[in-house]
Formats: structure tokens, C-alpha cells, sequence
């Protein structure tokens, strides 16, 4: 073998099914339920700080195990055990027209921390989009093809220069790490800290969402201004669904109207009201992403009660419903393309039934709240080490 090819080799791995399906489909989940416009065009990003900033801190839980196993492999890989600390963990989706050139992942200078990359893929080539695939420069292999559960570890140095090819269609999900040995670039003492901050100002002990600005959500394909065509990307992945939102405040009363989003809604389909209101637009659409991540276990579940909680729409209401759609949606078309290809829109529209969403906000509320404990409990032992890690409560 040549002595280039060879170095490439040592400097690269493929983990297979290195991620299971179940922490995939719930790293999607988070996503869909939370993301916003990220660092280049066409890309959407969840990151951890955001997380804990519109309070859902819990939803880091389901990343502890993940980064940990995939630190111990890299360290292992690389043959630097105990070297290295996590410099950022993200979820990163891309969606038709996003691609990324040739580079290094330390190529800049405030990237030069960086040692490790890995990009873990949530969702497959074929399946769930075209085009995306991922090319080395030099060596072997030159060419992978994004499979769910797959990684690919690499240094993040000029042996590894990589491309992305041009998404062209549906949703490209990873979760992206980098590693570092440098200690003042370490990931979970940032982290820590904000989540104390976070915890102890969080007076309600509550879980329930709170959104960011609304221009951190605005995507257009210019991806500037909210003037321009675009649209919400929470009220974009609701729409692609088959849900409208109603709002109880009457947008006149606001000088800026996405404050709106900040406000208390309804959902509805067709000419279906659902009565139970959400705190906000991003409560909302939590729970309909953990209905559609759930939805076999939750279709499964046997619903005998009537469903009391559904009431038809007036006109008035229907036209309100219109009237902000066009405000917050101003390129409908434009949302179909970038989110339509998700895996639940077609099931959705056949088979939905408001007596099995009520099944699955109920669910929903167990989750988040055992999310929460897990974090709570988990945080006091981090603060300790100045280190997140997976904290196992099994034995009292
Ligand atoms: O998503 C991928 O396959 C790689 C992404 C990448 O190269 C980067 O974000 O630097
Ligand atoms: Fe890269």
C-alpha cells in the first residue's frame, strides 16, 4: 500500500450502525421540534446551548450517551485515551440546495482547536433525500453514502480534506461533534454553566418550551431579512403536516407580529378545531413531532372514550387562520419543497385521528418529564466532575 493512502487510512474510520435506530428517530424528534436557521444557506442547526436557551435543557439527555460512546472511539481510534474533550455537539440538517466545497475542518483560524470531527448520519440516502453524498479528497474511501445509524470519524486536519454534494431533495439529518485537546475549548464547561443558570432561574419547574427570536426561525432563500418570501420554520413543518394554528389574540394588538409566536394557539385540520391550547408555537409543535415519531406505538394504543375535544371551525375563525398563514407562510410552496419529503406527511394524512393525538400529548408529558428528572438529578454529579457524562441511577 502507498504510504499516502496508508496515513489517510490510520486518519479515517466508518463506524456501522454505530447509533441505534431508537436514538436516531428521538435525535430527529428534538430536532424537528426545536431547530433553526443555521450557518449557511439551506442548513438547519439545533445546537445544545440552544437548547438549554429555550428551555429544553432536557433534551440534551438523549445526546450524554451518544458523545460519550463516540469520544471513547475516537480516543480509542486515534490512541489518545483521556485526551480529549468535546468542543461541540449539533444537530445539523441539510435541505435541498445546501453543499458544502472541499475543506478541512480546521481550516480557519478560530477553528484550529478543533482535532477530531465526526459526523453521524440520523437518516439515509434514497429513503430520505437525494443527493448529499460525502467525498474525501485523497484515499479510501473516497465516497460515503449517508446510511441511518452509520458514522465516519476523521482528524480534522489537510489529510482529510471532504465535500458535500448539493442536497436535492427532502432533509439530510447528522449530528456533528468535534474534539479537541485543548481544555479551554471544552464544550461541557460551557454547557454546565449555562444550565445551572438556566435550572435555577427556571422558578416553575417547568419543561414546556420557550422560543428564541423569531428571526433565528425565518427561513428564506436569501437567507436575510423577514421581509423577503420565506416562512417560520415551526409554522412550515406544522403545515407540511396538515396543521393550521389559531391564535386567541388578535394580531392587531401587537406592533411586531411574530411576538404572536410567543402567544398562546390552538391547532387545526380542515374544518377541525382542536380545543386544548399550547403555551406557544414551539410547544405545539413539539408535541406534534413527538406524535409523528411515536406514531406506531401511539396507533397501537386502544382509545375507547369519545373524543369531546374537537369542534368545528367558524368562518371567522377560518379566515383569521388564513390571514396570519399568509404572514407567516408567505412562500408556501417554498416550505413543501424544503420539508415535505418527512417520513410522517403522507402517513399524517391518511390516517390522522385527534383521539390519538390526545394519546400522544399524554405520552408526550411522560417523556418530557422523565427527560426533566434525568437532568436535574444528573447536573448535580456534572457540576461536580465539570464533566457531562451518563450518570447511571439503576443502582439506589
Ligand atoms: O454532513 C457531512 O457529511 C459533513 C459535514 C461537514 O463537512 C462539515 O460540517 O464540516
Ligand atoms: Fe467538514
Amino acid at each position: 500500500m502507498a504510504e499516502e493512502e496508508e496515513e489517510a487510512q490510520q486518519s479515517r474510520l466508518i463506524l456501522n450502525n454505530f447509533i441505534s435506530p431508537q436514538e436516531c428517530k428521538q435525535l430527529e424528534f428534538i430536532h424537528k421540534s426545536s431547530s433553526t436557521v443555521g450557518y449557511r444557506p439551506n442548513v438547519f442547526s439545533t445546537t445544545l446551548s440552544h437548547l438549554i436557551a429555550t428551555n429544553s435543557p432536557h433534551f440534551l439527555m438523549p445526546f450524554i450517551p451518544i458523545r460519550e460512546r463516540l469520544k471513547e472511539k475516537v480516543e480509542e481510534f486515534f490512541g489518545c485515551q483521556y485526551e480529549l474533550f468535546v468542543e461541540f455537539t449539533g444537530l445539523i440538517s441539510w435541505s435541498r440546495g445546501a453543499s458544502i466545497g472541499w475543506h478541512s475542518d480546521d481550516n480557519r483560524p478560530y477553528l484550529r482547536q478543533r482535532h477530531f470531527s465526526a459526523v453521524c448520519y440520523l437518516n439515509s440516502y434514497g429513503d430520505d433525500f437525494s443527493g448529499g453524498l460525502f467525498h474525501f479528497q485523497d484515499g479510501e474511501p473516497s465516497t460515503i453514502l449517508p446510511l441511518r445509524g452509520d458514522a465516519v470519524i476523521y482528524t480534522a486536519d489537510s489529510r482529510n480534506v471532504h465535500s458535500v454534494d448539493e442536497i436535492i431533495d427532502g432533509e439530510r439529518l447528522t449530528l456533528a461533534l468535534w474534539f479537541t485537546r485543548d481544555s479551554s475549548h471544552d464544550e461541557d464547561a460551557k454547557l454546565i454553566s449555562l444550565l445551572e443558570s438556566s435550572l435555577h432561574g427556571n422558578r416553575l419547574n417547568s419543561w414546556l418550551p420557550l422560543p428564541a427570536s423569531s428571526s433565528m426561525y425565518w427561513y428564506s432563500l436569501g437567507q436575510s431579512s423577514e421581509d423577503q418570501l420565506g416562512f417560520d420554520i415551526c409554522w412550515a413543518r406544522l403545515h407540511v403536516l396538515g396543521f393550521d394554528l389559531l391564535y386567541s389574540q388578535d394580531e392587531s394588538c401587537y406592533f411586531d407580529i411574530s411576538e404572536l409566536l410567543m402567544e398562546p394557539l390552538q391547532l387545526a385540520r380542515g374544518n377541525e378545531l382542536f380545543e386544548q391550547e399550547f403555551v406557544n408555537i414551539l410547544h405545539a409543535l413539539q408535541v406534534v413531532q413527538y406524535y409523528c415519531s411515536k406514531a406506531p406505538e401511539v396507533e397501537a394504543t386502544k382509545v375507547d372514550v369519545a373524543c369531546s375535544k374537537v369542534v368545528l371551525l367558524s368562518e371567522l375563525q377560518q379566515k383569521r387562520i388564513s390571514s396570519l398563514k399568509c404572514v407567516f407562510l408567505k412562500d408556501a410552496h417554498l416550505a413543501k419543497t424544503v420539508f415535505s419529503r418527512a417520513a410522517c406527511v403522507e402517513n399524517m394524512q391518511q390516517i390522522f385521528d385527534w383521539r390519538k393525538f390526545a394519546v400522544a400529548i399524554a405520552m408526550w408529558e411522560g417523556y418530557a418529564s422523565e427527560l426533566w428528572n434525568g437532568i436535574l438529578r444528573s447536573l448535580r454529579y456534572w457540576r461536580v466532575q465539570h464533566s457531562i457524562f451518563n450518570v447511571s441511577f439503576d443502582e439506589k
